[in-house]
């Protein structure tokens, strides 16, 4: 699919990094080196302003590697692009590391997922289908 975007980064547009990803690596796009303390979370700038098709949304979500190698995630993954939205594209990165990062400009700091979603219309009802599952959960498969 197409999308609209404005660059307002110095950075080129995020990329697929391989044929098949299925998400753009998105650079911070910041003044100066922006640094995150353990448990701290700090908004980061893409630069990137987007026009999603209705029906869509975008979801930003951590990389595993700055995951892994170094706690940094984003807290509230996925994070929810709507298609009415016109701002800025941020990160909202959280250091869950007893060291800090210190995120430079133009790293790949997030990654985004372009995906289609429904809207619903309510149908308020008494009673629900019976299911095998019925209201068990938490783990509730896995008891004898
Ligand atoms: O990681 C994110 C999450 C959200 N947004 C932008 C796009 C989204 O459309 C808007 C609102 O996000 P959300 O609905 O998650 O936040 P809210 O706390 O419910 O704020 P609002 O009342 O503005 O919807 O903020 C981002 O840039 N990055
Ligand atoms: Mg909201």
């Amino acid at each position: 699919m197409i999308l609209k975007v404005i660059n307002q980064s110095k950075h080129p547009l995020p990329e697929y990094q391989t044929p098949l990803s299925a998400g753009l690596d998105l650079r911070a796009n910041i003044s100066e080196p922006v640094a995150i303390k353990p448990l701290e979370r700090k908004l980061v700038g893409t630069g990137l302003f987007i026009e999603l098709p209705a029906g869509f949304e975008a979801q930003i979500r951590p990389r595993s590697g700055l995951a892994f190698k170094h706690g940094l995630t984003v807290l509230n993954t996925p994070g929810t692009i709507d298609a009415d939205y016109r701002g800025e594209i941020k990160v909202l990165l959280v250091n869950l590391s007893s060291e800090e990062f210190v995120v430079q400009d133009g790293e790949r700091i997030a990654q985004m997922v372009v995906a289609k979603h429904e809207q619903i219309h309510w149908e308020t009802t008494e009673v629900l289908s019976d299911t095998e599952r019925g209201a068990g959960g938490y783990g509730s498969t896995g008891k004898a």
